[in-house]
């Protein structure tokens, strides 16, 4: 039996920092999506675990024990073995939650595999605070450190566009930069009628992680910029500690345009183009 699992790339529409733990970590409050564009795993029952990394993201991403798939095998404790292929699509160290996204595939497909129960929460946000909200991919609002999964409102149907440099933004970095650790959170979020709308609503909001992001990657300003001047672009953001900027369209052909437009006029960025991804 193969067992097959989606990794969908991980978008902050919004990303509010409204405080800090005494551990370091940072109170979050961020809307949450998905896109259909995302790294693809494959799962197959064997003596013991293994993985293997192929695609055209794979460069650069390890395949020991520091890859998230393998920490997240681990947390089921020995004695089940599984062969596991990662089709890498997604570009690493990106804001978009790329390893977080394995990670959680990797416990929903192994836990079909070998018919057990994911692990308790605890450990799965002990992967990394992305994967707590990767596990179940849809609209949701994040809070605490990443663990607290609140519904969202029914999001109106638009089109994705992911844009990276090529710059890789360590995100310990990113939380160190910010001039301002308390910010104020969301408003109560009021449900939105048409990809516009929703539009108008996140220009109201923010990413804190954008300003120090910028200090480290200034190519920020640059593809924010490109991803503003396509036509149909509603909004233009970083996702959460960056490189990678998202733009809103109205629906999935209007974001795909502007992708081919800017693989013409940025042939070395990524750009992917996609819609909203519910597990
Ligand atoms: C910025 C976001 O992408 C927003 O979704 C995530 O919060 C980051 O999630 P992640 O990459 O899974 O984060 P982790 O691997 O747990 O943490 C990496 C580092 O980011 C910082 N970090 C992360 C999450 C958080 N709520 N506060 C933090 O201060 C810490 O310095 C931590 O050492
Ligand atoms: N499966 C994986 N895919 C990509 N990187 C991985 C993976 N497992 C471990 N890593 C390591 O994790 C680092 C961060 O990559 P990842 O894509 O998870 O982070 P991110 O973009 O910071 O995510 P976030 O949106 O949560 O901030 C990489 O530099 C890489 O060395």
């Amino acid at each position: 039996m193969t067992v097959e699992a989606f990794a969908p790339a991980k978008i902050n529409l919004t990303l509010h920092v409204t405080g800090q733990r005494e551990d370091g970590y940072h109170l979050l409050d961020s809307l949450v999506v998905f896109a259909d564009i995302g790294d693809r795993l494959r799962l197959d029952p064997a003596e013991d675990i293994s993985l293997s990394v192929t695609g055209p993201r794979a460069e650069g991403v390890p395949v020991d024990g520091r890859n998230l798939v393998l920490k997240a095998a681990a947390l089921f404790g020995p004695g089940q073995g599984a062969r596991i292929r990662l089709d890498k699509r997604l570009p690493a160290a990106a804001g978009i939650g790329g390893g977080s996204s394995d990670a959680a595939a990797a416990l929903r497909g192994l836990a079909a595999l070998w018919g057990r129960d994911l692990p308790g929460a605890g450990a799965v946000l002990s992967l990394g605070a992305d994967v707590p909200v990767c596990l179940a991919p849809g609209p949701v609002r994040m809070r605490g450190v990443g663990e607290e999964i609140l519904p969202a409102p029914a999001l109106p149907e638009f089109g994705i566009l992911l844009v990276n440099p090529g710059v890789e933004v360590p995100t310990p970095a990113v939380f160190r930069g910010l001039a301002r650790k308390t910010n104020a959170p969301m408003p109560d979020l009021p449900g939105w009628g048409s990809a516009s709308g929703l539009a108008d609503w996140l220009a109201g909001q923010r990413n804190d992680l954008e300003p120090p992001a910028r200090d480290e990657a200034p190519v920020i300003g640059e593809v924010l910029a490109a991803i503003a001047a396509t036509p149909g672009c509603l909004l233009a953001r970083m996702s959460g500690s960056g490189a990678t900027c998202f733009g809103i369209y109205a629906d999935r052909a209007a974001a795909e345009r502007a992708a081919v437009l800017l693989h013409e006029t940025r042939p070395d960025w990524w750009a992917e183009a996609g819609a909203p991804y519910s597990l």
